[in-house]
């Protein structure tokens, strides 16, 4: 977890930096378009090796996708730590009705 938490804090620094020398600040200069359509099509590509690939090229494609959601939740001002705090949220909501249905 450490590690996406140092690459959020990397993508936020290389926003504004030179789209010459920086991936994400040449993603950033294109807009949230190319972002959104750049994490839908590394997506695809997960899927397509999950379905299709070896596990080194999933663990490849995954990374891609991990890597593509934070520079897209960056651009758009949210943080990882509100996407696991809603993840922290429904395991409590699942945690509970689980409690239920033992009671019932
Ligand atoms: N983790 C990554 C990472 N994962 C994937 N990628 C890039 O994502 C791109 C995906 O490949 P594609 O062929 O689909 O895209 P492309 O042809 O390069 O680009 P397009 O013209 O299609 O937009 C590749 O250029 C990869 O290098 C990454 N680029 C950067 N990082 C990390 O992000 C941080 C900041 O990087 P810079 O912004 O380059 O300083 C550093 O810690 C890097 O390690």
């Amino acid at each position: 977890m450490d590690t996406l938490f140092r690459l959020e804090a990397t993508i936020a620094q290389r926003l504004t930096a030179s789209p010459e020398e920086s991936y994400v600040a040449k993603l950033h200069a294109k807009g949230l378009n190319k972002i959104a359509q750049k994490f839908g099509e590394e997506a695809t590509e997960a899927v397509i090796a999950a379905l299709a690939g070896d596990e080194a090229e999933l663990v490849g494609e995954a990374a891609d996708v991990l890597f593509h959601l934070i520079v897209l939740l960056a651009e758009k001002g949210v943080r990882l730590e509100q996407v696991l705090a809603e993840l922290d949220r429904r395991e409590g909501l699942s945690g509970l009705a689980e409690k239920a249905s033992r009671s019932e």
